[in-house]
């Protein structure tokens, strides 16, 4: 496949690695070099775009690549407040694949934080709280893949209905506490605790290769493809 990097940064690069040990050909990089304001044209003969940047310049790339008609695979996070007008454009024909997290393992990890969330929600006894850590360049907050947790903990634990980032020991509120630490590339841990015990469990990645090898296989998923795609379409989940 002919592939659109937009973004070149930690993501970009570790993407375009994997993408040329796979076999395909980085037709375009869009990077702080190139015009960062992506045009149509540019996107013509690609057959898949691969976009991560940052919250503020992200739906702005996506609506780009759907007027060139060429799908976009994106893990960018913390611009999910316009989830509702990509939905609008794949309900009309157009490819878009996110995932705040495209690491196996913490998609198993999401899956995991779900069924222990069934396990322990009759036991009032247990508090449940999150914890988050990232490399000091991290600009967003807390992390997507803390809010896709947060989402499958507050979906099956009767009394939890919102989260907070911030201290908080009030039944309704999970409290999430995201913590920028030297170049650490991702950390998410969930604990349930009473007053005698507490039940721990953790994804750390070592690296950004999960990363970015799921971001590559999603995009091999995406040729032709038109509609919203997560990892769980891809995985089987
Ligand atoms: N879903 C997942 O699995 C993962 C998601 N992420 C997310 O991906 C995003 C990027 O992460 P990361 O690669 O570490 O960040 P970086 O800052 O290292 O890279 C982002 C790059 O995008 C560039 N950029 C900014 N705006 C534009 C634009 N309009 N067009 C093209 N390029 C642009 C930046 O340039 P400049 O520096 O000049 O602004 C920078 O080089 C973040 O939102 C992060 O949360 C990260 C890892 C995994
Ligand atoms: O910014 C990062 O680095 C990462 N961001 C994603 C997130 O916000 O969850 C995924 C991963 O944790 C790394």
């Amino acid at each position: 496949m002919r592939i659109a990097l937009i973004g070149y940064g930690k993501m970009g690069k570790e993407i375009e690695q994997i993408a040329l040990d796979r076999g395909h050909e980085i037709g375009l990089i869009i990077d702080q070099h190139n015009p960062k304001d992506l045009s149509a044209d540019q996107l013509q003969n690609i057959d898949v775009a691969i976009e991560f940047t940052n919250p503020d310049s992200a739906f702005g790339n996506y609506l780009k690549c759907f007027e060139a008609n060429v799908p976009v695979v994106s893990g960018t996070t913390g611009w999910l407040d316009q989830l509702p007008e990509i939905e609008k454009q794949c309900s009309e024909g157009k490819g878009f694949f996110y995932a705040s997290n495209f690491s196996l393992g913490v998609n198993l990890f999401f899956e995991l934080n779900k069924k222990l969330t069934q396990l322990m929600a009759p036991f009032k006894e247990y508090n449940v709280d999150m914890e988050e850590i990232h490399h000091i360049h991290k600009l967003d907050s807390p992390s997507g893949t803390a809010l896709t947790l947060a989402e499958g903990i507050l979906e099956n634990h009767p009394t939890k209905d919102k989260w907070i980032e911030a201290t908080s020991m009030k039944e309704d509120e999970l409290s999430i506490l995201a913590k920028r630490h030297g170049a650490v590339p991702g950390t998410h841990s969930i604990t349930w605790h009473s007053e005698v015990d507490e039940i721990i469990i953790q994804h750390q990645a070592y690296s950004r290769k999960g990363f970015a090898l799921g971001a590559v296989l999603a995009a091999e998923f995406m040729p032709e493809k038109e509609g919203f795609y997560g990892m769980k379409d891809l995985l089987q989940l």
